[in-house]
């Protein structure tokens, strides 16, 4: 049975905003799927339905076979902004993905089950950081913090984890050691692992699978040597554009870098 079952989902925001239109697809347990596509794509409401943070217009989402409904506890979702407190230590803020389980007044007297602690700084081992527990939020780097956003999910014990941009503002060092920390997590747990970039050639390097989002539409479904420039072209601009049907890590291709430029709509 698939993780995640995507069937016949359309979002529409007003009349005229149709986010999702009749998209289906499975994911399996463990795959590690990219999703890429311009700017209004549909990427983040494919995330907030699959969170359960927006309800579809039409169509089923199930995971683990159950129908969502509501925020689901099993999904632990990474953001761009990794809205962690900054006064709090890494370790305090890893341990607070603990609270849909304690509830929020236990957390908020700092009654922690020493399981619970001692999952948070596996967290912070598994992203790198357990020298850093004690360190507050504020005096680490971007990167460090979007790992230890990534640890809070990891307390919360899901099956799924989603990603939104969670390397958007991050110089391509720092994105790539976020990834891989992403990536390690979800190898070592067999998590499920859905992630929006803009940055394609990062997501060259760690996607198991990547969806092209278009239009609110999956127009490319494929693993790296599938993502050809013309797919590339078609994900981006909605036709080849005439360039030759190479690799898109082909040395000087238009995609070899950030694809932001991309998603503005103009080739650079
Ligand atoms: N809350 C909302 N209310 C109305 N329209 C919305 C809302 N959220 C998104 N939209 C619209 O739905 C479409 C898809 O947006 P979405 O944010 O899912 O795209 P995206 O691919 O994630 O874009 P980006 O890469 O810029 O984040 C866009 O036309 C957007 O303007």
């Amino acid at each position: 049975m698939p993780t995640i079952e995507f069937e016949n989902v359309t979002k529409i925001y007003d009349e005229d905003t149709v986010a999702l239109d009749d998209v289906s697809f499975t994911i399996d347990e463990g795959e590690f799927v990219i999703l890429l596509g311009p700017s209004g794509a549909g990427k983040s409401t494919m995330l907030r339905v699959l969170n359960g943070l927006t309800e579809p217009t039409e169509g089923s989402v199930r995971i683990d076979g159950e129908e969502l409904e509501g925020n689901r506890s099993g999904v632990g979702m990474v953001f761009q902004e990794h809205y962690l407190i900054e006064s709090k230590t890494a370790f305090g803020n890893a341990l607070s993905g603990a609270l849909s389980r304690n509830g929020l007044l236990r957390s908020a007297l700092g009654m922690h089950a020493e399981p619970d602690k001692r999952t948070a700084l596996e967290a912070l081992q598994t992203v790198g950081l357990l020298d850093e527990a004690g360190q507050r939020a504020e005096s680490m780097s971007g990167g460090q913090k979007q790992r230890v956003g990534i640890a809070r999910a990891l307390v919360q014990e899901p099956e799924v984890v989603l990603a939104d941009e969670p390397v958007a503002s991050l110089d391509p060092k720092a994105a790539r050691d976020v990834m891989r920390y992403l990536k390690k997590a979800a190898t070592e747990q067999d998590l499920t692992t859905v992630t929006s970039l803009h940055q394609v050639n990062i997501a060259r390097e760690f996607g198991d699978r990547f969806l092209g989002i278009r239009d609110g539409e999956v127009i490319f479904d494929g693993d790296a040597d599938d993502l050809t420039m013309d797919e590339m072209d078609r994900i981006y601009y909605g036709e080849a554009q005439g360039g030759e049907t190479v690799p898109a890590e082909s040395p000087g291709g238009d995609f070899a870098g950030d694809a932001d430029a991309a998603g503005g709509g103009g080739r650079a």
